[in-house]
């Protein structure tokens, strides 16, 4: 059967790990990686691909996997999309998700792509946890608890932040869907940790959160990729109270939401051309292997 020929746009920890789910799906292959300085620095693990400044230096591509940081991925996303490639992408600012999701539709539509967004695992996963949940339960309250981890969104935030050198955004459960968030930051010469830490709390990733912004010497050297979620509801089922779910998983953040992307890259081309989050897509779209098989052995 043909491959899906699939590119990684950016290779920061999403894209390493996005590379490695790749290797090991046999039902993809590597078109190539897409770099900002090109084959500059190429690491050896690149060797056996190409590895190029532009998409369009690639060959036959099917999906575009955007592995770069959220506030990239519709500038991506436009481009490609229009050149007839799907994309898919772990877009995380969860209050922002519609109106991206409504500027992609028309450009799928003109261009007869597919573009999945918020695929990752929060959103991403949990959302499909959170919708069965909610049909288990139709009334009632849910919660989701992340961590203790590091959330890669609220770090590329930070390093994003002029005077920052690196930094790791810790996230810490506070009970009942409320977290706070321990920002540890490695400074540039000169850089003012006063200044940094307003700029962090006054981004939206950060402000209706309690932040704490701390200068370390190197981030590397307190840095741990772990992250974990406990997603709780508790509702009514008809008209019978006290129904309790949860789920609950704890994780290497980039390997998981690396094999999602790949997940729903699968799940593009199985979709008419418009722009998907991943509750919108049939669960079985995004396993591999034949339908009956899946259904034979999951059902
Ligand atoms: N939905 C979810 O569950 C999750 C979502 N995420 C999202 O994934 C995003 C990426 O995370 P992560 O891989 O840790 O980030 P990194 O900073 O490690 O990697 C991003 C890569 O994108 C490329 N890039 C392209 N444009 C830019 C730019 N303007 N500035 C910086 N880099 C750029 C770079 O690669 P190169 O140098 O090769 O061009 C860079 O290394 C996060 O922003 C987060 O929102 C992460 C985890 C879970
Ligand atoms: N989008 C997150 C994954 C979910 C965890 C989260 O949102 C958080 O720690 O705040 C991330 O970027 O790591």
């Amino acid at each position: 059967m043909k491959k899906i020929r699939a590119a990684v746009v950016g290779y920061g920890n999403i894209g390493h790990y996005t590379v490695q789910a790749l290797e090991a799906a046999s039902d993809f292959e590597i078109a190539g990686i897409v770099r900002r300085n090109g084959a500059e620095n190429k690491p050896a693990e690149l060797a056996p691909y190409s590895v190029v400044k532009d998409i369009s230096e690639l060959k036959d591509v099917d999906v575009a996997i955007l592995a770069t940081p959220t506030r990239s991925c519709e500038e991506y996303a436009k481009k490609i999309l229009a050149m007839g490639i799907n994309t898919v992408d772990s877009f995380d600012i969860h209050t922002s998700i519609l109106n991206y999701r409504n500027t992609l539709m028309p450009i799928c539509k003109e261009h007869g792509t597919v573009a999945v967004i918020a695929a990752g695992w929060d959103p991403g996963s949990d959302s499909i946890v959170r919708s069965l949940m909610q049909s288990l339960a139709p009334k009632g309250l849910s919660y989701t608890n992340f961590g203790p981890g590091m959330s890669m969104g609220h770090s590329v935030c930070v390093r994003s932040k002029e005077g920052v050198k690196n930094a790791l955004s810790m996230t810490i459960p506070k009970g009942e869907g409320l977290h706070r968030r321990m920002v540890y930051v490695e400074l540039e010469d000169g850089a003012s940790i006063e200044e940094v830490a307003k700029a962090v709390k006054a981004d939206p990733y950060f402000a209706s959160d309690e932040t704490h912004v701390f200068a370390v010497p190197s981030v590397d050297d307190v840095r741990d990729m772990g992250h974990g979620v406990n997603l709780v509801r508790k509702g009514v089922s008809g008209k019978t109270q006290n129904q309790r779910m949860e789920f609950n998983m704890s994780i290497n953040n980039p390997a998981l939401t690396g094999q999602v992307l790949v997940n729903v890259a699968r799940a593009s081309m199985r979709q008419q051309p418009a722009c998907y989050t991943m509750i919108e897509i049939p669960v079985i779209d995004m396993l591999e292997g034949e339908r009956e098989d899946l259904i034979a052995h999951l059902v």
